[in-house]
C-alpha cells in the first residue's frame, strides 16, 4: 500500500513512512492511494472474531509490507490487551434503535486510546532498526494529549511535546497529562485555543528545516495510522449488529473530523453504512459545511464538551480531497484560498456527493444536558457531554426504525464529572486505578500561543538529528 498527499506534491510513502512522517511535507495529509475493498464474505467472516483479530483483518491491507501479519497481530494483541473490557469496544443497547459503542475502556478513558496504544507500539517497532530519535509535537483539547502521553511516556527514542489550551480542558484531562513526569514528556499550556495549538503544530511541520533537524512526527489524527486504527471499530460494531446483511448508522461526536472520517473509510471499504451523522456542539463549522456548504471559521466558544471546541478540523481536508475527485493540485489551490480567507464554500455537486452518506446536527448545551438525562433515566447509563452530543444528534436524525443507530461514546463520564453531575445529579467516579490523581505533582510550562515561542522551547529540549 502506498500513500499520497492530499495536496499532490509530497513523495508517496509506504505505511512505515507515513507513520513516522505524520504530516506530508507539502502541508497535505496522507491518504491511501486506493481504498482496499472487503467483499460481503470477508465482512461476514469477521463475525465472532476478537477485537485484536478484527483489527488485523481490517488493517493488514493498509500496513502492506511494513509488517508481517504475525508482527501486526502481536502489536494488536499487546495494544488491546491493555483495555479493561474483554470486548475492547463493547456495545450497550439504549432502546429498540439506539446503541452506544463504548470507546473509553483504554488506559486514559477516551477513544483516542484505541489508536494511540497501537501507534506507540508502531513507533517503537519502526524506530527499533533506525538511528532516529522522533520529536512528536501534538495539539490537544484534552484527550489526545493524555492518550499519547500514556502511549509514549518512557519510550527511549521519542520525545513528546504536547500543547493544550490553558484553562480549557477538564481538571481530570489536565492532570492525566501533567502528572506524568517522565523526562521524555513535555506538557505545554498555551495562552490560546486548541485551534491556535493545531495551527502552531502545522506551522512547525511547514518549517522544513526545523522538521528535518528534529525529526518531527505527529500523534494527532493528521497521522494516517491514527485513522486506520479507528476504522476497525466501525466494522466490529456493525458486524455485531448484523452487517453485511443489515446497514448500520453511526452518530459521531465530531471536532477534528478524524473519527467520522474513519467511518467514511469503512464505508469506502465496503461496510454497509446507512448514515454517518456528524454531531457538533455550538462550534458548528462542520454542521454548517455539511448542511449548507459553508465552511467558514468563527470564534471558538468554550463548552462543556471541550474536546470538540474546534473550528478548523484538520481531517476535513481528507474529505475535501475525495470531493475534489482526488485531484491534489486542485485541493492545494482550495486550501491555499482557505488559509488566506478562513472560509470556503462547497459546490452543490460536492454537497450532493457528501449528503449521500453524511448528515449533521448542531447540539447546544441544553440539548446535550437533555441527552445525558435521557440516557440516565431511560437506560441507567451515565454518558459524557461529547457522547451526549452524538446521542442527541442520533435521536433527532429521523432514521427509519429498522436501522440500528450506534452513537460513539468517546469518553468516560468521569472525565467530565462536573458537567455530568450538573445534568443528572450523579457524580461519576473515576476507576480505582486513578486514585491519587488529584494528589500527584503536576508539571507543565505555560507559553504564549506563538509559533516562535513553541519552536524555541522545542529546540531547547528536543534531540537534534546528528
Ligand atoms: C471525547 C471526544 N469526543 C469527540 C472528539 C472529536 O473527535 P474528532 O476530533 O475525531 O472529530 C474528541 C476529540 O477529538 C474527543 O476527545
Ligand atoms: N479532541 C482532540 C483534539 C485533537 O484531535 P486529534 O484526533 O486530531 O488528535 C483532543 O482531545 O485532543
Amino acid at each position: 500500500m502506498r500513500y499520497i498527499s492530499t495536496r499532490g506534491a509530497a513523495p508517496a510513502l509506504d505505511f512505515e513512512g507515513v507513520t513516522l512522517a505524520g504530516l506530508a511535507n507539502d502541508g497535505g495529509l496522507y491518504v491511501p492511494e486506493a481504498w482496499p475493498s472487503l467483499s460481503r464474505d470477508d465482512i461476514a467472516g469477521l463475525a465472532g472474531l476478537s477485537y485484536a483479530e478484527t483489527a488485523v483483518r481490517i488493517m493488514a491491507p493498509f500496513v502492506g509490507d511494513s509488517l508481517t501479519s504475525d508482527e501486526l497481530r502481536a502489536l494488536c494483541e499487546e495494544a488491546y490487551g491493555r483495555f479493561d473490557h474483554a470486548a475492547v469496544t463493547p456495545l450497550t443497547q439504549l432502546d429498540g434503535q439506539h446503541w452506544l459503542m463504548e470507546l473509553f475502556h483504554g488506559p486514559t478513558l477516551a477513544f483516542k486510546d484505541v489508536a494511540l496504544q497501537l501507534l506507540g507500539l508502531l513507533f517503537e517497532r519502526f524506530l527499533s532498526n533506525r538511528d532516529t530519535h522522533l520529536t512528536v509535537v501534538g495539539a490537544t483539547s484534552g484527550d489526545t494529549g493524555s492518550a499519547a502521553i500514556d502511549a509514549l511516556a518512557g519510550r527511549a527514542k521519542v520525545d513528546v511535546f504536547m500543547l493544550h489550551p490553558l484553562g480549557r480542558v477538564s481538571d481530570v484531562q489536565r492532570r492525566q497529562m501533567t502528572t506524568v513526569l517522565s523526562p521524555n514528556v513535555h506538557n505545554i499550556a498555551i495562552q490560546g485555543s486548541f485551534d491556535d495549538a493545531q495551527a502552531i503544530v502545522k506551522g512547525l511541520f511547514a518549517d522544513r528545516d526545523f522538521a528535518t533537524r528534529f525529526d518531527l512526527s505527529a500523534v494527532n489524527s493528521i497521522n494516517w495510522a491514527r485513522l486506520m486504527a479507528q476504522i476497525v471499530y466501525y466494522f466490529y460494531a456493525a458486524v455485531r449488529l448484523g452487517a453485511p446483511e443489515r446497514a448500520v448508522a453511526f452518530s459521531v461526536p465530531t471536532g477534528n473530523f478524524g473519527d467520522v472520517f474513519a467511518g467514511y473509510a469503512a464505508a469506502r471499504m465496503g461496510l454497509p453504512v446507512a448514515r454517518l451523522i456528524v454531531a457538533t456542539n455550538v462550534n458548528d463549522i462542520l454542521h454548517r459545511a455539511i448542511a449548507e456548504g459553508d465552511y467558514s471559521v468563527g470564534q471558538v466558544t468554550p463548552t462543556a464538551a471541550p474536546s470538540m471546541d474546534i473550528q478548523v478540523s484538520s481531517n476535513f481536508e481528507r474529505l475535501l480531497f475525495e470531493l475534489h475527485a482526488r485531484d491534489g493540485a486542485a485541493l492545494a489551490a482550495t486550501m491555499g484560498g482557505f488559509e488566506t480567507s478562513r472560509a470556503l464554500r462547497l459546490t452543490d455537486a460536492m454537497r450532493g456527493q457528501a449528503s449521500g452518506l453524511f448528515s449533521s446536527a448542531r447540539i447546544d448545551e441544553d440539548g446535550m444536558a437533555m441527552a445525558m438525562r435521557w440516557a440516565f433515566e431511560r437506560a441507567a447509563e451515565l454518558i459524557d457531554p461529547h457522547t451526549a452530543i452524538g446521542l442527541a444528534a442520533a435521536r433527532e436524525a429521523g432514521l427509519a426504525r429498522n436501522v440500528p443507530v450506534v452513537t460513539l461514546a468517546t469518553a468516560h463520564p468521569a472525565k467530565f464529572r462536573d458537567a455530568v453531575e450538573r445534568a443528572t445529579g450523579v457524580r461519576p467516579s473515576l476507576p480505582a486505578r486513578f486514585a491519587g490523581l488529584f494528589d500527584r505533582e503536576e508539571r507543565f510550562t505555560t507559553l504564549p500561543a506563538t509559533r516562535e515561542a513553541i519552536r524555541d522551547y522545542v529546540a531547547g529540549h528536543a534531540v537534534e538529528r546528528v
